[in-house]
């Protein structure tokens, strides 16, 4: 799959596929849908299909410290739109320039000058441009001039729900994995790179892989029943996801995993952790023997599960 970063970057062999425009925030079974019909009427064309994303997230640029936390951050999207069979995305940086473009413009230096766009498939609540005043009629009326078509995709439900990155946020919120794996087609899953921690966690009797979170907001917190693949096989363990009030921290989110019975050397390494089950919260406990003890506990729940 090819990353092409802004309009610039364009070049004349670009020019000319079907493509698709929206956040796709987890990649879930309503992305999964609309990229499945883009591929198939790319394959019709012959011709190469392209997302369209934004980085930030249009909600992000508006209201950093209130839009709601990522599902995927740029780096998981890329690979969860690649394995989905996209040729091409198109990233575009959400700034005031963009932001300003109306509905009209944006047609026009996106998808005819840059992407001369043949199909274009959106959702059937898609809505763009300046003050979002660019619908479904507009793009029709767009590519009945322009010379493309469009076609609004079946909206894809679960038990009479609009699948949406919302309904996935609120269901890992609520501790529902099962729900979270059912609207993604696969469990919730953090990627990132194994860092050094402050080497507390061997005096916990639980040794715990830090992975990297960059600041990056997680829809999670508290302690999980997680899975990560090493070399190929399915590991299990718990993960803490949280700001560990019960250790003197830098007040940021960690999110650290110990997986049972496992001796190697991770440091370095990027690990794909899967969340099977929420156990508790995070809590503050008065001593690290206390701490020790809980997770004990944490372990014990972990052990339990993974043999029934
Ligand atoms: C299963 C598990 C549960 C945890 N629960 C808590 C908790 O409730 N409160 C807390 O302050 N820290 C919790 N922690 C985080 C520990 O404080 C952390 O692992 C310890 O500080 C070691 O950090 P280090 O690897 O950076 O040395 C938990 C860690 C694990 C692995
Ligand atoms: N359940 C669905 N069925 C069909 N199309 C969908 C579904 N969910 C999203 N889409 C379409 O996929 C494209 C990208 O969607 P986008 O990520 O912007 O929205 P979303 O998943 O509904 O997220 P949010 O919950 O943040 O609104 C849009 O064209 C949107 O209309």
């Amino acid at each position: 799959m090819q990353l092409v970063r802004g309009l610039h970057n364009l070049r004349p062999q670009h020019r000319g596929c079907v493509a698709t425009i929206g956040n796709f925030d987890g990649v879930h079974r309503g992305h999964q849908a609309i990229l499945a019909r883009m591929r198939e009427r790319a394959a019709e064309l012959g011709v190469p299909c392209c997302v369209v994303i934004f980085e930030p997230q249009p909600r992000e640029f508006f209201a950093p410290d209130t839009a709601p936390p990522r599902l995927s951050r740029l780096r998981d999207k890329l690979a969860l739109l690649a394995a989905e069979g996209v040729d091409r995305v198109l990233c575009l940086a959400f700034n005031r320039r963009l932001r300003e473009l109306s509905a009209a413009e944006f047609v026009q230096k996106v998808l005819v000058d840059g992407l001369a766009v043949q199909h274009l498939e959106v959702g059937d609540d898609f809505r763009f441009g300046c003050d979002r005043d660019g619908d479904f009629a507009f793009l029709e009326q767009a590519g009945a001039r322009e010379g493309f078509t469009v076609e609004a995709a079946a909206t894809v439900e679960l038990d009479g729900v609009r699948v949406s990155s919302t309904g996935v946020r609120r269901a890992l919120a609520a501790g529902d994995f099962e729900l979270a794996e059912r609207l993604l087609g696969r469990p919730f899953q953090i990627a990132g790179r194994v860092l050094h921690g402050q080497k507390l966690g061997r005096q916990l009797a639980a040794p715990t892989a830090n992975i990297q979170l960059k600041r990056c907001r997680v829809p999670l917190s508290g302690v999980y029943l997680v899975s990560t693949l090493i070399d190929g096989r399915p590991w299990p363990g718990v993960a803490n996801i949280g700001v560990r009030p019960s250790v003197a921290g830098d007040g940021q989110a960690h999110l650290e995993v110990h997986l049972l019975d496992f001796a190697g050397d991770l440091y370095g390494r990027r690990l794909t952790v899967a969340f099977h089950h929420k156990l508790r919260d995070e809590q503050r406990f008065a001593s690290l023997e206390a701490l020790k003890t809980a997770i004990a506990a944490d372990i014990a729940a972990a052990r339990a599960h993974w043999r029934t």
